[in-house]
């Protein structure tokens, strides 16, 4: 599938406003280097968005919820009935993330892709239902192979609607209960990594319960000797919600759209895409590391560095929500402080 839209090129960073914007930092009224990461933070937005002085203002949070067969080997703490019912709660403004998007004011737009206890039409909920749910992917692939370019394309779809609304930060979430199996067994097959190394609690499994899910995906990777790359691995271990999000990755960074990556299914969704098209990287930012316990090898897989550290695990972007302020002040004391110059303080 090398003629699929997601192996275009993505987009070039702009190394002339990088070096403009690092130029500028050493001219702030601060001892060179004192602010640290955040000094960091501010030329990585202006590389991506091609000025000497970025900003984080108009903030896009698509959240993908989808629904996943293996739940049925009771690999999750909670009842597979939950993923409809988060949907309504994403409506109704209750759930951490409605709370966060309200305090960011960012938009918050929400996707259901397929859930078994399907709420039906809701105000501010996007329907793009795949099927109920994907398949058991200790017996089936998850997904069909028109399933996962509809799935990848609704991710496209939602970037594109973010590109209209001007968005200068993508951010994907997801809700899916079952989706850290998911996340293992995939990451798993791409990084040849033992179940043990990566499966965690997700929403609360004790060890028994992780023995379990260690075993459930240990059963699915022994059916995936056959498998040929990404995108077979994506098919048949994935879920509709992580498709979209390796979509929407791979969307924004052909589009220049800089994205943040919440936790551990999301950082497998953009592993995933970092695999489909190695031009992605360039246009992730990682907000935190999450409590789930395969998340630091996968961003170590990613060459990545977080922002927080905070033992979240609760998805829904969360994780990425809460590191919003973070961008906006390293932005903000970048545009705003004055230099040596204009302030007229002596140099070392
Ligand atoms: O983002 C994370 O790092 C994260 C870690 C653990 C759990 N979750 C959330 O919990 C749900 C999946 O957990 P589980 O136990 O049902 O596989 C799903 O809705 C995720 O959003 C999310
Ligand atoms: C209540 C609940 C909320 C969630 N949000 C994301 N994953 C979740 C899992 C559960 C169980």
């Amino acid at each position: 599938m090398n003629d699929a839209w997601w192996s275009r090129p993505c987009a070039a960073a702009d190394a002339d406003a990088a070096c403009a914007a690092r130029a500028r930092q050493g001219r702030l009224t601060k001892p060179p280097g004192s602010l640290g990461k955040l000094e960091d933070i501010a030329v990585w937005w202006a590389a991506r968005q091609g000025t000497e002085r970025p900003g984080v203002e108009r903030v896009w949070i698509s959240v993908f919820a989808a629904d996943h067969g293996v739940a049925e080997e009771g690999v999750s703490a909670f009842p597979q009935a939950v993923t409809g019912e988060m949907l309504r709660n994403f409506a109704t403004g209750g759930a951490a993330i409605a709370v966060l998007a309200r305090h960011l004011g960012a938009r918050l737009d929400v996707v259901n892709l397929g859930t078994v206890n399907d709420p039906g039409e809701l105000p501010d909920v996007h329907r793009a239902v795949i099927a109920p749910t994907t398949a058991n992917f200790c017996e089936a692939p998850a997904m069909t192979r028109e399933q996962l370019r509809e799935a990848m394309q609704v991710g496209a779809d939602r970037v594109a609607l973010a590109l209209d609304h001007d968005a200068d930060l993508f951010i994907g979430g997801e809700m899916g209960i079952g989706n850290t199996t998911a996340a293992t067994a995939l990451s798993c097959a791409l990084l040849d990594e033992a179940p043990e190394a990566l499966a965690g609690s997700g929403t609360g499994l004790d060890d028994a319960g992780i023995a379990r899910k260690c075993g459930v995906v240990r059963r699915a990777l022994a059916r995936q000797a056959d498998a040929d790359g990404a995108v077979d691995y994506l098919q048949r271990l994935g879920g509709f919600e992580i498709a979209a999000l390796a979509g929407a990755y791979i969307a924004a960074a052909q589009a220049r759209l800089p994205v943040l990556v919440d936790g551990f299914i999301t950082t497998a969704a953009a592993l995933t895409a970092v695999r489909l098209n190695e031009g992605v990287r360039d246009w992730l930012c990682f907000s935190h590391r999450s409590h789930e316990r395969g998340h630091q090898r996968l961003l170590d897989a990613l060459h990545a560095q977080p922002l927080l550290d905070l033992d979240m695990r609760l998805g829904e972007a969360s994780g990425a929500a809460v590191a919003v302020p973070l961008l906006r002040m390293a932005c903000a004391l970048h545009r705003e402080m004055a230099t040596f110059e204009q302030a007229g303080v002596s140099r070392a």
